[in-house]
């Protein structure tokens, strides 16, 4: 059997990839999103094992000194990092999984799974991804602060990646995004 394609999504935090995936895989089932896991707090409605695996860092450094994280980022303060195992399996079975990282992964990703079909979603402006964090609700002033700063440099390296998608208009971005994946 043919091996899956590994299928990295990344943009700045509140561009809307999470919005963007969701109806993504409603309309497209064959694919599989890789559950991460992360030190952060869970905000309301998360739940641990659906959203993220919520561990410690204790917990989580023993999963980078095991080798069980394809890849594996500090952000904002927190650890966050994709477990090896399940997609692994995933592919194997010929399964195709998206991988929703931040910058520094979706590179190592680049570097270990080179045949990986790389999106980087870019946000109409910096106004806008402020906005869309704000209206998101779920951050504090520091932590939405912290975000906007590590976009900026996250933009700026849109270009290393193999399609770029601005999330202006949902609809067209969906479509452009559908395009990419499954071209006619
Ligand atoms: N095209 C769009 N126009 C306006 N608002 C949008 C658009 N796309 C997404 N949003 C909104 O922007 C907010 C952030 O989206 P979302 O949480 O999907 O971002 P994200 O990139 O997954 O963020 P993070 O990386 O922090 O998880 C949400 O409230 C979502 O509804
Ligand atoms: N390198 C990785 N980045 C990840 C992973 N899972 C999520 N993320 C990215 O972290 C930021 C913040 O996420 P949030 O849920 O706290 O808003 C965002 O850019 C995610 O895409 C991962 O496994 N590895």
């Amino acid at each position: 059997m043919e091996a899956g394609r590994l299928i990295v999504l990344t943009g700045p935090s509140g561009v809307g990839k999470g919005t963007l995936l969701r109806q993504l895989l409603k309309r497209h089932p064959e694919l599989d999103l890789s559950v991460s896991a992360t030190t952060r707090q869970p905000r309301p409605g998360e739940v641990h094992g659906k959203h993220y695996y919520f561990v410690t860092r204790d917990q989580f450094e023993e999963m980078i000194i095991g080798g069980e994280l394809l890849e594996w980022a500090e952000y904002a303060g927190n650890y966050y990092g994709t477990p090896s195992l399940p997609v692994k399996q995933l592919l194997d079975k010929g399964r195709s999984v998206i991988l929703e990282i931040e910058l520094v992964g979706a590179r190592k990703i680049n570097k270990t799974f080179p045949s990986a079909l790389r999106i980087f979603v870019l946000p109409p402006s910096l106004d806008e991804l402020e906005q869309r964090i704000r209206l998101r609700g779920k951050d504090s002033e520091e932590v939405i602060a912290q975000r906007l700063s590590i976009a900026k440099a996250e933009i700026e390296a849109a270009d290393e990646f193999d399609v770029t998608i601005v999330n202006k208009d949902f609809k067209e971005a969906l479509q452009s995004l559908e395009a990419v994946i499954f071209p006619s």
